[in-house]
């Protein structure tokens, strides 16, 4: 069985925002081209689709960088890309849930199946279940992509699938989910698509209120607008709105939300006038300039640079500002990212451990005005850009990267002076990374700090900054990755 380009969707089941994955299908569907002729011997975006999502599984790629080689091998753009990619990211994100539903059809758990008809089952529940591609061509799809794959599997998968598709998703997942009462996160877990620790944290960090935490689940499972940074003094972001037809940000005033099509074919970025960069990121980013500071305001230091998409905003401002900013990044690859990032600008790259700072004699203690650790995390709080994470990050993964976190921003405490400014972020709302962390790391760094109010150096008016004097921004109420924000003021 092969496939008819009729048989692809109009759109899926979900309201979509610009730019999401598949945006730029439904553009060409709505246009009424017509269904191309004939029956192509197999459908390349399902194969691509396939190919991410199982080296995802097997190789532990990330699903963006494994896509884009896969896309440009097969030479797939328009249409067949942005199918390829909804496919991709779609499976990927549901797949929690997904394999509870196959495990149910296939009478045996999915650790039981054998990869590649596991990884094909995925992609297939996925089109059955969340995007308006006919049932029929779901099952077809995915009964010749198993003979293919695994060849003893496909009378295996045709029953799997057609058990699916006998019954709609609210279905499945009243059969699956625990009863709300007596489980509630099992219950979300289900409904919504994410591993229960994960909604634990979040409803921890939410003061514990559910009906916050759901929406914020259902955030996450929507595709991320792709958002620009206008880098100050080299293009604003009304003049970038324009030129790329976007729109400029709700917050920041560098922010420029992309209305669909891909950020790196934009002029702007190839000439270094403006990097894609979520809002979030560059509201944290800003707010550590924007803090108060008497005396010398000249030395700035980014413990945790790369790949630089902060130091690319702080390098534009302290460029405007006569500040010169030295960026550490511990891996080398992303030292060389972060130089790139920052050509022209007044930065110093030193691939180097940012734990050494303060020590280091080049770096000695005392030497900077403000400092930015914009900490390695769990990146619980992007998830939306991440299909895959959700799945591979694990409750073990805390205590390496909190030892880590709190070592660097003892290092920061050491490095900045008296009366200088240290800012501490991370892309994760888990409170063991944040706030755990942030009042640890202060308490043994030996030195005296004061916590700085961090909503007034946000813009003015921005809505749900709760009562300080830390900042947690999220999706569902700020449209941005859900980013930590502390400031912290040495006074010894
Ligand atoms: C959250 S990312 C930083 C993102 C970056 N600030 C940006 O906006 O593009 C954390 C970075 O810290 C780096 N890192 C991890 N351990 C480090 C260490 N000991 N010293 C310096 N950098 C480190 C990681 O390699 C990673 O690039």
């Amino acid at each position: 069985m092969t496939e008819h380009k009729a048989d692809r969707p109009h759109g899926s089941g979900r309201p979509r925002r610009p730019g999401g994955p598949g945006g730029g299908y439904d553009r060409d569907a709505r246009s009424g081209r017509a269904p191309r002729a004939g029956r192509p011997p197999s459908d390349p975006a399902r194969q691509a689709a396939y190919e991410a999502i199982a080296a995802v599984h097997r190789d532990d790629a990330y699903a963006n960088l494994v896509l884009s080689d896969i896309l440009r091998g097969m030479a797939l753009d328009g249409r067949d890309a942005a199918f390829a990619t909804e496919l991709t990211y779609g499976t990927l994100r549901m797949m929690g849930t997904l394999d509870r539903i196959v495990a149910d059809a296939a009478g045996r758990d999915v650790a039981r199946i054998d990869p590649p008809a596991r990884d094909a089952l995925r992609l297939g529940a996925y089109q059955l279940l969340h995007t308006r591609v006919p049932a029929h061509a779901a099952v077809n799809q995915t009964v010749d992509l198993v003979r293919s794959v695994a060849p003893g599997a496909a009378g295996f998968a045709n029953a799997v699938m057609r058990t699916i598709a006998e019954t709609p998703l609210e279905k499945w997942l009243e059969k699956l989910a625990p009863d709300y009462e007596t489980d509630p996160i099992g219950n979300l877990a289900v409904h919504h698509n994410h591993p229960e620790w994960i909604i634990r944290a979040f409803s921890e960090a939410l003061g514990g209120d559910l009906a916050e935490t759901t929406r914020l689940l259902i955030e996450d499972n929507q595709a991320p607008v792709v958002h620009l940074c206008a880098r100050p003094g080299r293009v604003d972001a009304i003049e970038l709105a324009d030129e790329v037809g976007g729109v400029p940000g709700a917050f920041s005033p560098y922010a420029v939300y992309l209305n669909g099509g891909s950020p790196r074919e934009l002029k702007a970025i190839h000439q270094g006038r403006a990097h894609v960069q979520d809002e979030g990121s560059q509201l944290v980013a800003a707010a550590l300039l924007a803090a108060p500071l008497e005396g010398r305001d000249t030395r700035w230091l980014d413990l945790c640079a790369g790949p630089g998409g902060k130091t690319g905003l702080i390098g534009a401002i302290a460029a405007a500002r006569g500040a010169e900013v030295t960026a550490v990044e511990v891996a080398e690859h992303r030292a060389r990212l972060v130089e790139q990032a920052t050509t022209g600008m007044p930065v110093t790259v030193l691939p180097m451990d940012g734990r050494s700072v303060g020590r280091d004699p080049d770096l000695p203690e005392e030497s900077f005005d403000r400092v930015l650790v914009d900490a390695p995390c769990t990146g619980l709080g992007s998830l939306r850009r991440r299909p895959e994470s959700r799945w591979r990050r694990s409750p073990a993964d805390l205590p390496p990267l909190t030892k880590l976190q709190r070592e660097l921003l003892v290092a920061a405490l050491r490095a900045v002076r008296p009366g200088g400014v240290v800012a501490y972020v991370t892309c994760s709302p888990h409170m063991v990374e944040t706030q755990v962390t942030v009042t640890e790391g202060s308490r043994r760094s030996g030195v005296e700090v004061d916590f700085v109010d961090a909503r007034p150096l946000l813009p003015p008016g921005m809505p749900g900054l709760g009562s300080g004097p830390t900042v947690q921004l999220w999706p569902h109420r700020h449209g941005t990755d859900a980013m930590f924000l502390a400031v912290l003021r040495r006074t010894s």
